[in-house]
């Protein structure tokens, strides 16, 4: 197979495994060290092509500015996403055989929500204050939660309410199927992944019933939604005043006619939640750990949004005005996430950089976002957390927009970059800050351990919070 011989890549310059493709010992060294060996190909290598064998193909990793718009410019019909997601969530056999094929469902991402934020806040907001009062209710003493846990049903709850309505996001067995949902999506992948081609069809058997026995759970509570909202349509008329507008009407709607039946409409809504929620809640679980660990930030952070928010309350517009705020989540994302998977793309067609290197089709391109975010040359003192970092670089250099959470590039890949580019940003943006004004008006936070900050937890190749640590709340004191 000529994409996988070395020699067809002579300007390249390989790191990873010292055993070869297929070898056990190859495949544990990756297993175990993908990451570094990416942290390491960054370092030695920065500005250039690497490549790292991996299982069945060869990952190539950009870096600098000109390869990362390479990719950037590259067509769809070169370098795919979808290419890259349909592998790495082995969509054929997690999902639908079809699904990337006509990913609709992700442009409504961006019609149903993004470019309606406005329309949608006072949900947001509303159930971000609902969420927050059932899930950890306000104490005159400090009690502790659990932080990812609580996180997660937290982020789902107001995901929900964007992508359903509000009675099923409030259904915590509706939210659990969600998350089973996405745990079963991901295990299963990965088991897929190391399979080889010719066996997949046996494995895929196998491991058959769990993601299609949740699937049928998640349908037994859309079902009935759905019927409820074509009921409330024959006796209102089409467009009635009170009609939903979420995500579910969307898919009802706009879906191609062949993709208008419950099992159909479930899979989009379940696949969407799952491109949410996950990366949000992780968000949201960091930035408050930080905001316990740095506590500092707290009387820093209170002192920009209480002036604001007295004079114009909690709304789309407000929260824009909060640059501290802004700055301190997107310094938590900065230093705590990005894995490997910042712009992923599958070489569809043989691809030549500007520097004259040819990546062969059947391969993999990554940014390496996380090695990015940690690197001194964009970010003095990488590895501090300094959470007005971003605010002062907003002022110096008199931009507001470049340093933003939503701004992409090739310096800040947490969303991608380009035409693919997250389209979730702006909800996450809206969604993170209104949650960090409601807790900081409503509660004081402090970390279990006074100093010790729970550790993070690598995913192979994603950083991703402490799954067990508490955090401590209780109700404001002044
Ligand atoms: C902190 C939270 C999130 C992170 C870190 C994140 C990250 C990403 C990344 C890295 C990509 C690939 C971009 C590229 O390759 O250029 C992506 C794509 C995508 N994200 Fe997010 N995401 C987040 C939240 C969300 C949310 C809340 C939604 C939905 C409401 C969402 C929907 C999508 C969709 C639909 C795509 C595919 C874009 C396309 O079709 O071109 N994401 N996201």
């Amino acid at each position: 197979d000529d994409r996988l011989t070395k020699s067809k890549y002579k300007d390249v310059v390989f790191v990873g495994p010292t055993g070869t493709f297929g070898t056990v010992i190859g495949f544990f060294q990756l297993l175990l060290g993908f990451r570094d060996f990416i942290q390491e190909g960054f370092e030695q290598h920065y500005g250039k092509l690497f490549a790292i064998p991996t299982l069945f193909q060869m990952t190539f990793v950009v870096s600098g500015h000109d390869l990362i718009e390479d990719v950037r410019k590259a067509s769809d019909d070169q370098l795919s996403l979808y290419g890259s997601i349909k592998e790495g969530m082995q969509t054929d056999y997690t999902m639908e055989p079809h699904i990337l094929e006509n990913p609709y469902h992700f442009k409504f991402v961006h019609l149903a929500l993004t470019s309606n934020l406005g329309g949608r806040f006072p949900e947001l907001r509303e159930e971000v204050i609902t969420a927050f009062s059932e899930l950890v209710p306000p104490t005159d003493s400090w009690t502790s939660f659990p932080a990812w846990l609580t996180g997660k049903h937290v982020v789902l709850r107001v995901i929900n309410r964007l992508f359903v309505g509000p009675s099923l996001c409030k259904n915590a067995a509706y939210n659990e199927i969600n998350d089973i949902y996405s745990d079963a999506l991901v295990k299963t992948a990965l088991i897929m992944g190391f399979t080889p081609g010719p066996l997949k069809p046996i494995v895929s058997k196998l491991l058959d019933s769990y993601i299609p026995k949740t699937l049928r759970r998640a349908m037994e509570h859309i079902g009935p939604l759905i019927e409820e909202r074509l009921d409330q349509e024959r006796m209102f008329g089409k467009d009635w005043p009170g009609k939903s507008n979420d995500l579910l009407t969307w898919l009802m709607e706009k879906a191609p006619e062949s993709e208008k039946s419950l099992k159909a409409i479930t899979i989009r809504l379940l696949a969407t939640v799952f491109a949410a929620y996950r990366p949000a809640s992780m968000a949201l679980t960091q930035a408050l750990f930080d905001l316990a660990t740095f506590s500092s930030y707290i009387q820093e952070l209170r002192d920009e949004i209480e002036p604001i928010v007295k004079e114009e309350g909690i709304t789309k517009e407000s929260i824009n005005k909060m640059y501290k705020l802004d700055s301190f989540i997107k310094e938590s994302l900065r230093l705590r996430a990005g894995g490997k998977s910042s712009m992923p793309r599958k070489v569809l067609k043989d691809f030549t950089f500007s520097d004259g290197t040819t990546v062969l089709a059947g391969n993999t391109i990554i940014a390496p976002g996380y090695a990015i975010h940690h690197d001194a040359r964009h970010y003095p003192n990488p590895n501090e957390f300094d959470g007005l970092r971003f605010a002062r670089l907003r002022e110096e250099q008199d931009d507001p927009v470049r340093y933003q959470i939503i701004s992409v590039g090739p310096t800040f890949m947490m969303f991608g970059n380009g035409r693919h580019a997250c389209p979730g940003r702006f909800l996450v943006s809206a969604l993170l800050k209104t949650m960090i004004v409601h807790v900081l008006m409503t509660y004081d936070i402090k970390l279990e351990q006074d100093g010790v900050r729970p550790v993070d937890k690598w995913y192979t190749f994603t950083p991703a919070p402490n799954q067990t640590a508490g955090l401590m709340f209780r109700k404001r004191a002044k």
